[in-house]
C-alpha cells in the first residue's frame, strides 16, 4: 500500500523540513519490506479567503483533488482518536491487508480540516490533545510512520 501525506501549508527550508525528510526517507527505505511504500507529499497553499468556513472549504476542495481515486483517508486532528504506536502500526497493517492501493494522511492548516473531509475520512487520529503547529505535526507523523514500519517488521527501533 502506498502512503502519502497531504498538507495544508508548505514547509520552508530549515530544520523542520530536514527532520521530516529524514524520517520520511527512513520510512521510504524500510517500508517496502512490510508492504508499505512512501507515495507523495502534497502541499497545498492555505486559502486567503476572508471567511474561515470558506477557507476550510477551499482547502478541502484542493485536498480532495489531490486524493487518488478510492484512496483511504486518515485525518490528523487534536479531537481525533489517540492511538499508541503499536495500535497505529496495527491500523496501518489492517488497511494494507484490506487491499486498498492508497492511503493519504491529511494535516490541516491554521483553521483545521473541513467537516466535509471528516465525513469521508476512514479514521481521525490525534497526536495528543494539545494543538501542534502543522510543521511539527509533519515531523511527528513522519516519525510515527517510520516507527510503525519497524514495529511491523519486528525491528528493535521501537522499545515499548
Ligand atoms: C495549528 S493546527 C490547527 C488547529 C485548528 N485551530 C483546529 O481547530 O483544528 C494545524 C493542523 O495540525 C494538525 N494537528 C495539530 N495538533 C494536532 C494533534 N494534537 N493531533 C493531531 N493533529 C494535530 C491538524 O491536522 C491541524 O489541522
Amino acid at each position: 500500500m502506498r502512503i502519502g501525506l497531504l498538507a495544508v501549508g508548505r514547509l520552508k527550508a530549515g530544520p523542520e523540513k530536514d527532520l521530516a525528510a529524514r524520517y520520511l526517507d527512513r520510512f521510504a527505505k524500510a517500508g517496502p519490506a512490510v508492504g508499505l511504500e512512501l507515495a507523495r507529499v502534497v502541499e497545498i497553499n492555505e486559502s486567503r479567503a476572508a471567511n474561515m468556513e470558506t477557507r476550510k472549504r477551499d482547502e478541502a476542495a484542493q485536498l480532495e483533488k489531490a486524493l487518488a481515486d478510492g484512496s483511504l483517508l486518515v485525518l490528523l486532528d487534536e479531537r481525533g482518536k489517540a492511538l499508541d504506536s503499536e495500535s497505529f502500526a496495527t491500523l496501518l497493517g489492517t488497511f494494507r491487508d484490506g487491499g486498498k492501493r492508497d492511503l493519504m494522511i491529511a494535516i490541516g492548516g491554521a483553521d483545521g480540516l473541513d467537516p466535509a473531509l471528516h465525513a469521508r475520512a476512514d479514521a481521525v487520529l490525534c497526536l495528543g490533545k494539545m494543538t501542534w503547529p502543522h510543521q511539527l505535526v509533519r515531523i511527528l507523523i513522519a516519525e510515527q510512520l517510520y516507527r510503525a514500519v519497524t514495529i511491523l517488521a519486528g525491528h528493535p527501533y521501537h522499545r515499548a
